[in-house]
């Protein structure tokens, strides 16, 4: 088989979400430069100021400069004024710190747009994501790469890549200066990079994998607090509490010694890191001093070559850990793209928008998950326009996934059977035109945190509280919402009050019923109200409901009334009829019948 392609982490992947900061990011990277170059120049003032102003060895300086000098009255015109040599040295140091800034404000400015460009992106495209696909993949981890693994990988550019080309630039500037200098001497600092170097990449990666277990531990704990604050009602019920302060204390135990091991290994690193700074020092002073003596140097030189050198030190031991640190941002950003490498749900390429309101025909379907095999098997039945229908099936049986095929939150694949509405087949019609055409209420409806006026009028047109309550009058909750102090101005959800299940049912079936759609499927959306109110909802919505129903029930009072029963068995159709049709069989729906009427 082929190879795909792997292109997952690719830095050049980044190129299009920098539309727009481009400007920004080259300049913070033309702006580094100038710093790094002005800050290396203080050294080389300092020598000049030594051998050819206090000293009088000849100006090794560019011919410009020189001519400058002479202009100016020569080596005699500086001794006498020697603080020019230190506002020569303070230009260079404002040109770099000026430079510093710069390049800091557009880096931050290219680094946020760019991450603001990818936040959206990835949130855009996990909106048009199949649900098969959101079925998949854990809403943690999702959560996790949205916002942990951008934010890592903005870090890496902000601060990391910008000491990688500091220490590059430190490198080169001031290696070139010092082989200007001294070559021998030079070749002493050449030797002790990849030493430090190497110690560095070394010591991380070692070390990685104890910030991956600190990582792991944090995300643990966050997930323990999260369940703990999820489940605070079963907490409180069994009087899980002292169990729950145990098992977090454990964790955080484990959490906090981890940080405190990584605390003394780097201390150990930064101990060695100095050992190793200091050993460099002492090298190029025991030969710079003696090359002094012996005039290979001169006394400026040395004294600008233990300033290179110790300037370099620190950058070159910096730039171990961030090549080791790079893994870790090369794991987020194929975590990233593998989000933004998911197929997103599509059209065919001239979508069909046929009117909703033709009969829906089921024709031979079968389908399955996956692994676990067929959940339907060659399942045909009609449900002529404008009727009711009802589908009763025990747990399991596969109801609820007629209705993710219908609504092509799944896909049937080709060779399985066809799904068509007014006789066009589904695949063929727009996504968004089918999905307007079909409204859902599902089991355990999803309520946003909004007022109970807003949630209703979601997704709808009006929201005028006249409209709203007629809605909420037909789904039987308008009265349970007079009596909140707010009225249909109270919040519901997290931030406001809490309402029960059967509550929530209810208020999804308002917002549902005011979507107005041709098509409307109850999924077990009755399951958490009481049987009166189940049958005030049923009549209301066959007095003031058009249009195709299909009611999916366990409970055979709430489906009896419907045009037609499919009944399901094991993901294949056992008996379809009237209620009436069905209790004179001896089948499953009369052995059903007889238990729950008695
Ligand atoms: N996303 C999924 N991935 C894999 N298997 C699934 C998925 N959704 C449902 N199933 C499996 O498909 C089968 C049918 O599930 P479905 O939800 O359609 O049944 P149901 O009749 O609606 O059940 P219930 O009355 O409990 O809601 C079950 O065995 C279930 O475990």
């Amino acid at each position: 088989m082929k190879k795909k392609k792997q292109k997952k982490s690719s830095i050049l992947r980044f190129y299009p979400y920098t539309k727009g900061f481009r400007g920004n990011l080259l300049l913070a990277m033309l702006t580094v430069i100038i710093s790094s170059a002005a800050s290396y120049m203080t050294p080389q003032i300092i020598r000049v100021t030594v051998d050819s102003v206090i000293n009088d060895e000849p100006f090794s300086l560019p011919g410009f400069i020189l001519s400058w000098i002479e202009s100016f009255g020569g080596r005699e015109a500086l001794r006498s004024h020697i603080i020019i040599c230190a506002a020569a040295a303070l230009l260079f140091a404002v040109i770099a710190g000026v430079a510093n800034y710069a390049s800091r404000m557009n880096l931050a400015k290219g680094c946020e747009g760019t991450v603001e460009c990818m936040r959206n992106t990835l949130f855009g495209h996990i909106q048009r994501l199949p649900y098969a696909w959101h079925n998949s993949h854990q809403t943690g981890d999702i959560i996790q790469r949205c916002t942990q693994d951008v934010e890592l990988i903005k870090n890496f550019v902000n601060e990391q890549l910008m000491t990688v080309i500091r220490t590059v630039l430190a490198i080169v500037i001031s290696l070139t200066l010092m082989f200007m200098m001294n070559v021998q001497l030079s070749l002493v600092v050449l030797c002790f990079i990849p030493l430090v170097l190497g110690y560095s990449m070394i010591f991380f990666v070692l070390v990685g994998k104890k910030f991956d277990q600190a990582d792991q531990t944090e995300g643990q704990l966050t997930a323990l607090v999260q369940e703990n604050l999820t489940g605070v009602r079963v907490v409180r019920a069994f009087g899980r509490e002292r169990f729950e302060i145990e098992r977090f204390n454990k964790k955080n135990q484990e959490f906090a010694d981890l940080w405190s091991h990584l605390g003394k290994i780097l201390g150990v690193d930064w101990g060695l890191g100095e050992l190793f700074a200091g050993l460099q020092a002492l090298v190029v002073i025991v030969i710079g001093v003696f090359f002094v003596e012996n005039g290979s140097i001169t006394e400026g030189e040395f004294l600008a070559f233990t300033a290179y050198n110790s300037m370099l030190a620190w950058p070159v031991a910096q730039l171990g850990r961030v090549l080791s640190e790079l893994s870790k941002t090369s794991i987020s950003s194929t975590r990233l793209f593998d989000i933004l490498d998911a197929k997103e749900e599509q059209d065919k390429e001239h979508p069909r928008t046929p009117p909703m309101d033709g009969d829906i025909v089921f024709d031979h379907v079968s389908f399955g998950y996956g692994e676990g095999g067929e959940v339907l098997e060659d399942v045909s039945f009609t449900v002529k326009a404008g009727t009711t229908f009802g589908i009763l099936g025990a747990t399991g049986s596969g109801k609820s996934t007629l209705m993710y095929l219908l609504d092509r939150l799944y896909e049937l694949p080709e060779g399985q059977g066809r799904i068509t509405v007014g006789g066009v087949d589904i695949r063929d019609i727009g996504l968004s035109h089918l999905r307007h055409g079909i409204g859902m209420v599902l089991q355990e409806p999803f309520l946003f945190s909004k007022t109970f006026r807003e949630s209703i009028a979601d997704g709808s047109r009006r929201s005028d509280l006249e409209t709203v309550r007629k809605y909420a009058r037909m789904a039987v909750i308008d009265d349970a919402i007079e009596g909140f102090a707010q009225g249909y101005e109270t919040p519901i959800g997290e931030r406001g009050v809490t309402i029960s299940g059967g509550q929530k049912q209810r208020v999804a079936i308002a917002r549902m019923l005011m979507q107005d759609t041709p098509i409307k499927v109850f999924d077990d959306s009755l399951s958490a109200v009481d049987m009166e109110t189940d049958a005030k909802i049923r009549q209301s919505i066959k007095e003031n409901v058009h249009g195709t129903t299909i009611l999916i029930a366990h409970r055979i009072t709430t489906l009896m009334n419907a045009d037609c029963i499919l009944v399901l068995e094991k993901g294949r159709v056992a008996q379809m009829g009237t209620h009436q049709e069905l209790i004179a069989q001896d089948g499953i729906y009369k052995r059903i019948f007889d238990i729950q009427k008695s």
